[in-house]
């Protein structure tokens, strides 16, 4: 219904008052005036409807009856505050506002943050009679932050925390993990104004602002250390210096199991200030490629390490802050790429997060075998997943866009896996905010929680043959070298033999 009625007076003739002589009405020149006149009217009045109910967000779209239904629902939600636990491992989930091309594109918002941790997923469905409905799918998460919240927001629940484990000697790790687009590198690196991204409020900087101000608190007043700062990228599996024009580096084990990335560039720094432009040094380096959601796509891991080292002779790992801008979580959907490169880039990138949920969960889990050898980016971190003291943070993102809808729920049940862990049944697991409305959409959700389990369940399996095998491989190493060594001996004769006495093999 049009909300402005034509005024009672007809336009015309309050314009012509001093008119006398009074024209035919039934003339043809008076009725096409008349009838171009309320033309006119008609366009004007429906420009500026338009133009306000735009304004107040009334917009017909694509998908309105959805849109509608959703508000609806949002209507009858209770909004919480954020608990404020500490944990081991902590998993948190951040939405960000819908993007100028999606709002130019009318998408709808389907996620909802109703606080207190929770997350909600509005999947729109249509039934087999064409019927829509909302499949509500709600998430628990030790935090959740919707779209108005800042990146100093967001640090001061999930990262910050760590600082101080990092201070009592332990390994902290904080990683952001979302699809492309979804707002990893603006939650790490800093919001962008347009191109040109403000590296001091993103997370590396806010913790480089903390560990330095801990360093200089009286509280740690007697520790004897220095802050170094480290800035790679894992790119298909291979590691790149960012503070070393991008020079490829290889990652060693040793026979400790210390993983060691060699020729690492580490620098030292004495202020927060020097951190951000290392940060601004290296992220122009991040290797970037083209998928179909982000045009300036990362598709590397980007890793940036505050390191405290003690000011002994040999400067000593004393404890390390591990921040990790991990590449979009896309799984192998991306199929707008026919090109072998992203195919390869896309699976390496799969594994590699297939890897990491499973090395946290085997840490929240303090198992023995933690499954670190199944990528360069596990291998890399090993330290973070051993220890008394280490702590990880998980900060999942999502796109709050219905066309994400997909993706979003990937990221959130990869989350959900992650914080799911001595059986802490409160906390995990999604619900359904109301019972699904067919059976077809329990259906779907089966299936896709059978695909997940069983990629689980084949990584760990993977994993752990993994490790056997490497555990044989030493040992049959070790009698090769032995049976080596003995038969050198026997040539060299068996005075020497006898004189050297029984060897202890140090081939490995
Ligand atoms: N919380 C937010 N508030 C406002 N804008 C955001 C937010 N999060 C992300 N954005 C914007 O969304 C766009 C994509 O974000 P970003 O580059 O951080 O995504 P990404 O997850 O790192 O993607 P990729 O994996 O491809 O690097 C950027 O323009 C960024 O400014």
């Amino acid at each position: 219904t049009c909300l402005f009625q034509p005024p009672a007076v007809p336009i015309r003739e309050s314009a012509t008052p001093k008119q006398t002589s009074h024209p035919d009405p039934c003339s043809s020149a008076a009725i096409t005036d008349t009838v171009g006149l309320h033309f006119g009217k008609v366009i004007f009045l429906l420009v500026i409807k338009k133009h306000i109910s735009y304004s107040l967000g009334e917009v017909s779209r694509p998908n309105q009856k959805f849109y509608e239904m959703i508000q609806e629902f949002r209507e009858t939600l209770e909004v919480r505050p954020v608990l404020n636990e500490p944990h081991r491992i902590s998993v948190c989930v951040r939405k960000r506002p819908l993007n100028k091309q999606e709002l130019i594109k009318k998408e709808i918002d389907v996620v909802t943050v109703s606080g207190k941790g929770e997350l909600m997923v509005h999947e729109p469905k249509q039934k087999v009679d064409l019927t829509k409905y909302l499949d509500n799918q709600v998430f628990h998460f030790d935090y959740s932050f919707d779209e108005s919240s800042t990146n100093e927001l967001v640090y001061k629940f999930t990262a910050k925390p760590l600082v101080q484990s990092v201070f009592e000697g332990g390994m902290a790790t904080c990683f952001a993990y979302g699809q492309t687009g979804s707002g990893k590198t603006h939650t790490m690196g800093g919001d962008f104004n347009g191109k040109q991204q403000n590296n001091a409020r993103g997370i590396y900087a806010l913790a480089a602002q903390d560990v330095f101000a801990s360093l200089n608190h009286s509280r740690y007043s007697n520790l004897d250390v220095s802050v170094y700062v480290s800035f790679f990228e894992i790119y298909n599996g291979k590691v790149y210096d960012l503070l070393n024009k991008k020079a490829k580096l290889r990652v060693l084990e040793d026979d400790k199991q210390q993983v060691q990335v060699v020729g690492l560039e580490e620098s030292h720094v004495t202020k927060a200030e020097e951190v951000i432009k290392i940060i601004q040094i290296g992220s122009a380096y991040r290797t970037s490629g083209q998928t179909s959601a982000n045009a300036k796509s990362s598709r590397s891991h980007a890793v940036l390490q505050i390191i405290l080292r003690r000011n002994d002779w040999v400067t000593t790992l004393y404890g390390k802050f591990s921040l990790v801008d991990l590449a979009g979580n896309e799984r192998g959907t991306d199929v707008s790429s026919n090109d072998r490169n992203t195919l390869v880039e896309t699976a390496e990138i799969n594994r590699s997060l297939l890897a990491l949920k499973e090395c946290i969960r085997s840490m929240g889990m303090n198992s023995d075998h933690i499954p670190f050898r199944m990528s360069t980016l596990t291998k890399v971190l090993r330290d973070s997943f051993i220890g008394e003291k280490s702590r990880t943070c998980m900060i999942a993102l999502v796109a709050p866009g219905m066309t994400s809808c997909a993706y979003t729920m990937n990221t959130l049940r990869y989350a959900d896996r992650v914080k799911e862990l001595k059986g802490d049944s409160k906390a995990r697991g999604t619900d359904k905010a109301q019972e699904p409305a067919q059976s077809l959409s329990e259906e779907v959700c089966l299936y896709s929680k059978l695909v997940f389990n069983y990629d689980d369940g084949a990584i760990s399996q993977v994993a752990e043959l993994e490790e056997k095998v490497h555990a044989q491989l030493k040992v049959v190493v070790c009698f090769f070298c032995f049976v080596f060594t003995s038969i050198v001996s026997v040539q060299q004769g068996w005075a020497t033999l006898l004189q050297r006495g029984p060897q202890k093999c140090d081939c490995i």
